[in-house]
């Protein structure tokens, strides 16, 4: 049993490599109910690598993590039906309705038919896409279909909810709406883990915010410790300094000047 005061997610020491290449050097991190994690770090870093790690996709590494107090090398799954994830494009069955989609997932998670029926009809509506519950995915938007994994990952009223870049395709009032339900939730005591590389939406909706580089966590903490680490004004300064590329400009120049040429 947990109590509050016990992490949510406890990552010691771990390690993961890909043939000879370490990609994550001892990451120890411990992340609390209702925490609203940013998760950056440059392309590469191991972001991806972690939260992989953390739904149980990948299950070689070293080190140990708990989920909701539960080993997840040792326990039997079980932890992965109070997890969400919203990946960037999901694997979205394009032949399929969203109404059998979202009817399968249901599935998978336990849910009782009818129920998933009135949840997903009620959450399509308030995302003003309920007119294409019997519709083919194939003829979906990009936004429609984000909103679309979004319900799937977030219907089964998960404790700890993985994002990753998840405004992918949204408009500007969707993208809104979606800050205000992440907020919601974590008022809810839900945890956010939320890995972006849009830094103003990181640095406004993050309540912490962890870097990581070259497989090792080099910041961690609210945004305003983060600032006077690095005595930059804003979260994009902090995430160019500490990660020490200020090349910028010549980057931008040797490319364009490669391209100029025939
Ligand atoms: N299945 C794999 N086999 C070999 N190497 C891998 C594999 N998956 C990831 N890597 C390597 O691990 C490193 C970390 O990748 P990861 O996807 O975790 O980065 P990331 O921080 O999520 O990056 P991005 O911001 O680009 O999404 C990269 O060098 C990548 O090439």
């Amino acid at each position: 049993m947990m109590n509050n005061n016990e992490p949510v997610i406890k990552i010691r020491g771990l390690s993961k490599t890909f043939g000879l290449k370490t990609v994550l050097k001892g990451i120890d991190l411990d992340v609390y109910a209702g925490q609203i994690i940013g998760y950056i770090g440059p392309n590469g870093a191991g972001k991806s690598t972690t939260v992989k790690i953390l739904l149980g996709v990948i299950d070689q590494y070293h080190g140990s993590i708990e989920v909701l107090g539960e080993n997840i090398a040792t326990n039997n799954g079980s932890y992965k039906y109070k997890v969400g994830y919203v990946p960037e494009s999901g694997e979205i069955y394009d032949s399929l309705t969203a109404e059998e989609y979202l009817a399968f997932i249901g599935e998978l998670y336990g849910m009782d038919t009818q129920h998933v029926e009135e949840k997903v009809l009620a959450l399509m509506s308030i995302f003003g896409i309920e007119g294409s519950y019997h519709a083919r995915i194939s003829s979906f938007s990009k936004g429609m279909r984000q909103k679309l994994l979004i319900i799937a990952s977030l219907m089964h009223n998960p404790d700890i909810i993985f994002f990753d870049e998840p405004l992918n395709g949204l408009d500007a009032n969707s993208v809104i709406v979606f800050k205000e339900i992440m907020l919601s939730l974590a008022k809810e005591g839900k945890t956010i883990f939320y890995s972006s590389h849009i830094m103003e939406v990181v640095e406004k909706i993050s309540n912490r915010i962890v870097l990581i580089n070259n497989g090792e966590i080099i910041a961690d903490g609210t945004f305003d410790q983060l600032k006077e680490l690095s005595k930059k004004g804003s979260l994009e300064g902090v995430f160019n300094q500490l990660t020490g590329f200020d090349k910028h400009n010549e980057v931008a120049e040797q490319f364009v000047s490669v391209i100029k040429e025939v």
